[in-house]
């Protein structure tokens, strides 16, 4: 895949302190800008408002940020607390925030052979969501042969999963990468994901960067391209995958799940294991986060579309029973059918046998 010009993330070092430099998406397509982060508040405030964002980007972060705390002399296990708790869904931020917490404190909790031990965390986490990212899209292009033997695909897509979501080329839009690379993608079908248009700002971006055959449709529009017999499979990734395998991911994937059954069209999940929590039981005990009722009632900041006054409904992901789901792709192999028993075996599986 083609770098970014600007990367998602990265730490640097000027003379005045270590800083966490975030490529700032709400800024795309129109310009690659970035965003300085060094505090923790800062950080913070970059994940809620969608600077930094996608499920094992968000993990990377929230670890880097622990590792600023610690350089910089913040109170680390506070700071810990505040980013963990910035976004409530995606299962990687908090968990790479107290991964990065406990390096912090299992070198003494203070002074620089912690912050350094902390940083060391953040960076062994950059380095295996890499490694998971270029696992996942050979499994997941393997999987797509299986599934479609006739080649040429024609792939739809929600939200954004690409190099923007993580430390490597992503989590679905890896697959999709693969398939262009080997010469099999006919056309990616791009959700444009209202509210906030992951999909049309950044998936866009990226299949316009990789020269990739793609279109963008109006979410209400994929019923009707599902029934023109236009779609070969479902591609998506997760923010969080309880341990009956119910998927949490952007709103509207669900609908997408409901009408890739209808019409027999394979669903697949495309997540590394650090997006499975194994302590939620299913779908029900995921929190799903509410976002502000400007995003919906203002096509952008300060543009309504509603009348005054309108209230709105935000959830930001909803949840897709493992019923619906054909397969999740991890780096330590496929799941499917989707059952707990298979999701807890393909889990428990050693890193080793990700070659
Ligand atoms: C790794 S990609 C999986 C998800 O994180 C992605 O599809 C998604 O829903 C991101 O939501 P966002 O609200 O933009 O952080």
């Amino acid at each position: 895949m083609a770098d970014l010009r600007v990367p998602a993330l990265r730490w640097a070092e000027p003379p005045h302190g270590p800083v966490l430099v975030l490529l700032d998406q709400t800024r795309l397509p129109a310009e690659e800008a970035e965003y300085v982060c060094t505090d923790v508040p800062a950080l913070v405030a970059a994940i809620q408002s969608l600077v930094v964002r996608g499920a094992p980007l968000l993990g990377i972060a929230g670890a880097y940020g622990v590792a600023l705390a610690a350089a910089r002399g913040y109170d680390v296990p506070e700071a810990a607390r505040l980013l963990a708790e910035a976004r409530p869904t995606a299962v990687n931020l908090a968990r790479g925030v107290w991964r990065a917490e406990a390096a912090h404190r299992a070198a003494g909790g203070d002074g620089p052979a912690a912050a350094e031990a902390a940083l060391a965390e953040a960076r062994a986490l950059h380095r295996e969501e890499t490694e998971a990212s270029d696992r996942m899209a050979a499994l997941g292009a393997e999987l797509l042969a299986e599934l479609l033997p006739g080649g040429g695909y024609r792939l739809l897509t929600h939200c954004n999963t690409g190099a923007l979501v993580s430390g490597g080329n992503g989590t679905a839009f890896a697959v999709v990468a693969a398939a262009h690379r080997a010469g099999e993608l006919r056309r990616l079908w791009v959700d444009e994901t209202r509210p906030l248009l992951q999909g049309a700002r950044l998936t866009a971006y990226e299949a316009a960067r990789e020269e990739m055959p793609y279109a963008v449709l109006a979410d209400a529009a994929a019923g009707s391209l599902f029934a023109a017999g236009e779609v070969d499979a479902v591609l998506i990734g997760a923010d969080r995958i309880a341990a009956d395998g119910s998927v949490a991911n952007k709103v509207g994937s669900y609908p997408l799940a409901v009408l890739a059954g209808h019409h027999g069209v394979p669903f697949v999940v495309v997540a590394p294991v650090s997006t499975v929590d194994r302590e939620t039981v299913d779908g029900r005990g995921i929190r799903i986060e509410e976002r502000p009722g400007h995003e919906v009632t203002e096509i952008r900041p300060g543009a309504p579309v509603t009348p005054v006054g309108a209230l709105a409904y935000n959830p930001a992901f909803d949840v897709t029973p493992p019923e619906l789901v054909t397969a999740i792709v991890t780096e330590r192999g496929v799941v499917s059918p989707v059952d707990r028993g298979n999701l807890a075996e393909v889990c428990s599986r050693s890193r080793s046998t990700e070659s």
